[in-house]
């Protein structure tokens, strides 16, 4: 029998860290959590009451009453989501109060739990069996979500959504908890100039390797 495995996987945006985790955890059959769609829904939430984004005592509110069941709504992709999402995320009650759904996510399973992120081998799940940081460069990250933009039939320039990522990136990286930064016993993958195949191949055989060790 395979042993429980807890899966933390952490990158900047668009570096492909979502695909490579939810195939990881179809094929190992175990839950997988986006753990970004917690910060996008807090922001949504603290608008649709009417309040600021950086109104701290607004968005604990918010994040202390998160409904799983509205963290599908479709309105949470994209990255006007994501860009609010990075805003609530630097305050520090803001991610306290996450803590304990992403925690018990990780533990409700018997099998284990794949969660992705920015913080989950760093504070979420400094245990986990697994860290892997995905990266790949600030260029073929743009280029993915432009194709997004495209797919969508939404009209903006790659040189518009390679700056709006930077100013997430850093905004993520710079702030004082739990800064975007790999986990020091993560393993690092860099999808720069893989498909998402080879992406998912490549991270089978990081954990083989790593679970034979
Ligand atoms: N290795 C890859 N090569 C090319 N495109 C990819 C790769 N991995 C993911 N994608 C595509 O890039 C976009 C961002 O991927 P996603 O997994 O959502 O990134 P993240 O979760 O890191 O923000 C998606 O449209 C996805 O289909
Ligand atoms: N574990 C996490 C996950 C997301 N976030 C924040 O939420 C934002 C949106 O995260 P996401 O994972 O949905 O974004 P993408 O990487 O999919 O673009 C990030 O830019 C971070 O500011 C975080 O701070 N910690």
């Amino acid at each position: 029998m395979r042993p429980r495995l807890v899966i933390a996987i952490d990158g900047p945006a668009a570096s492909g860290k979502g695909t490579v985790a939810k195939k990881l955890a179809e094929h190992l059959g175990v839950p997988y959590l986006d753990t970004g769609l917690l910060y996008r829904a807090v922001a949504r939430d603290v608008e649709a009451r009417g309040g600021e984004l950086e109104d701290a005592t607004a968005a604990v509110s918010a994040a202390q009453s998160i409904d799983a069941q509205s963290l599908c709504d479709p309105g949470l992709r994209g990255p006007l989501a994501g860009d609010k999402a990075s805003i609530i995320a630097k305050i520090p009650a803001v991610r306290a109060a996450l803590l304990d759904y992403q925690r018990n996510f990780a533990k409700s399973s018997a099998e284990g739990a794949v969660l992705d992120g920015r913080d989950i081998g760093t504070v979420v799940c400094p245990e986990a069996d697994i860290k892997i940081f995905v990266t790949a460069s600030d260029e073929a990250r743009a280029q993915r979500r432009y194709l997004e933009h495209q797919g969508r039939g939404e009209n903006v320039a790659y040189e518009v959504v390679l700056e709006d990522l930077r100013r997430r990136d850093a905004r993520d990286r710079d702030r004082s908890v739990a800064p975007l930064e790999a986990a020091g016993d993560a393993l690092h993958l860099d999808t720069t100039t893989l498909d998402a195949d080879a992406a998912f191949a490549a991270v089978l055989a990081l954990i083989a390797a790593q679970i034979t060790r």
